[in-house]
C-alpha cells in the first residue's frame, strides 16, 4: 500500500537500559503494552504516519539499546535525527542521573538543533517514584527540552510525546528556524508536498531555493504576508504581489485567499502552507 505524507521525520528513542523505550515505541505503534519486553540488541525500528497541525508526517523511529555494551552501535544511528525521545524511569534515580550524558551524545552526534522531549516513563508506578515531576521539569527547562511523564503500560501521554515533538519540528520548519533542505536535517519531503511543488506549465525552468512563506489567515480574513528566514528576491516580489492585492484579499473568503496564495506559490515554485493565526 502506498502512503502519501507531507514530511518524513527521523526520530530516536534514547535513554538508559530498562527505562521502557521499546515499550513506548510499541505502545505508540500498536496501541498496546508490550509484554515480556527484552533488552534491545543494537537498534530496532518502527514507523507510523500521523497527522500534525493539518500535515501528514511519517515518523521513522529508531529504538536504541540502552545498555552500555551497544553504545558504539547505537551512536552510529544518531546522525541526521530530527527529533528524539529522551527516556528515564521515574522509579530510578540512576536513569535520571544519566540524562546529561545522553543529551550530550544526542546534541553532538545527531544535530545541535535536534528537538528533544524528555519522557519520565513508568508514571503508573507513582508509589515507587524516585524523581519528582518538579525537578525533572526544571532539568528540562534548563536544557531546553520539552517534558512529559508517560506510561507505556497505561498508554498515558505516549502518543502526546511523539506528537508534541513532531509538532515542534513542524513549527520550526514553518518559522524558517529549521531548513529541511539542509543535509542531515532528519527531514524529508513526502509525495504530498512534492506534488504541490511540481513546476507549473511554462514555469521558471528551475526550482528556486525553498523558503517558507507564511500568510496568517485569521478569522477577519486579514492577510498580512510576511517573510521569515532569509528572503530571496523572488520571495520579496511574491510578497509584494500579494500585498498589492490585499484589499481584494480582505474582501474575499479564506478559500479564495488560499487559492490565490497557491497560485503564486506554484508560479514561483515555492512552498505554500497555512497556519492558524494565534491573535
Ligand atoms: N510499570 C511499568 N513498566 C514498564 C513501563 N514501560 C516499560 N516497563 C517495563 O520495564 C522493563 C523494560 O522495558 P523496555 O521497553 O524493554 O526497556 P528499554 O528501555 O527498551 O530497555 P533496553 O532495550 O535495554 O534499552 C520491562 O519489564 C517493561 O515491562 C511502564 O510504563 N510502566
Amino acid at each position: 500500500m502506498s502512503e502519501t505524507y507531507d514530511f518524513l521525520f527521523k526520530f530516536l528513542v534514547i535513554g538508559s537500559a530498562g527505562t521502557g523505550k521499546s515499550c513506548l515505541l510499541h505502545q505508540f505503534i500498536e496501541n498496546k503494552f508490550k509484554q515480556d519486553s527484552n533488552h534491545t540488541i543494537g537498534v530496532e525500528f518502527g514507523s507510523k504516519v500521523v497527522n500534525v497541525g493539518g500535515k501528514t508526517v511519517k515518523l521513522q523511529i529508531w529504538d536504541t539499546a540502552g545498555q552500555e555494551r551497544f553504545r558504539s552501535v547505537t551512536r552510529s544511528y544518531y546522525r541526521g535525527a530530527a527529533g528524539a525521545l529522551l527516556v528515564y524511569d521515574i522509579t530510578s534515580r540512576e536513569t535520571y542521573n544519566a540524562l546529561t550524558n545522553w543529551l550530550t551524545d544526542a546534541r553532538t552526534l545527531a544535530s545541535p538543533n535536534i528537538v528533544i522531549i524528555l519522557c519520565g516513563n513508568k508514571k503508573d508506578l507513582d508509589a515507587d517514584r524516585e524523581v519528582t515531576f518538579l525537578e525533572a521539569s526544571r532539568f528540562a527547562q534548563e536544557n531546553e527540552l520539552m517534558f512529559l511523564e508517560t506510561s507505556a503500560l497505561t498508554g498515558e501521554n505516549v502518543e502526546e510525546a511523539f506528537l508534541k515533538c513532531a509538532r515542534n519540528i513542524l513549527n520550526k520548519i514553518e518559522s524558517g528556524e529549521l531548513d529541511p533542505e539542509r543535509m542531515g536535517s532528519g527531514i524529508q519531503y513526502g509525495d504530498a508536498s512534492l506534488r504541490q511543488l511540481r513546476q507549473p506549465r511554462g514555469g521558471l525552468g528551475k526550482v528556486l531555493p525553498l523558503h517558507w512563506f507564511q500568510i496568517p489567515l485569521d478569522s477577519e480574513g486579514e492577510s498580512r504576508p510576511f517573510l521569515k528566514n532569509k528572503p530571496v528576491p523572488e520571495m520579496v516580489s511574491l510578497a509584494r504581489a500579494l500585498l498589492s492585492t490585499s484589499p481584494a484579499l480582505l474582501a474575499c473568503s479564506r478559500y479564495l485567499c488560499q487559492s490565490l496564495c497557491l497560485y503564486y506559490a506554484n508560479r514561483y515554485a515555492v512552498k505554500f502552507s497555512t497556519f492558524e493565526s494565534r491573535s
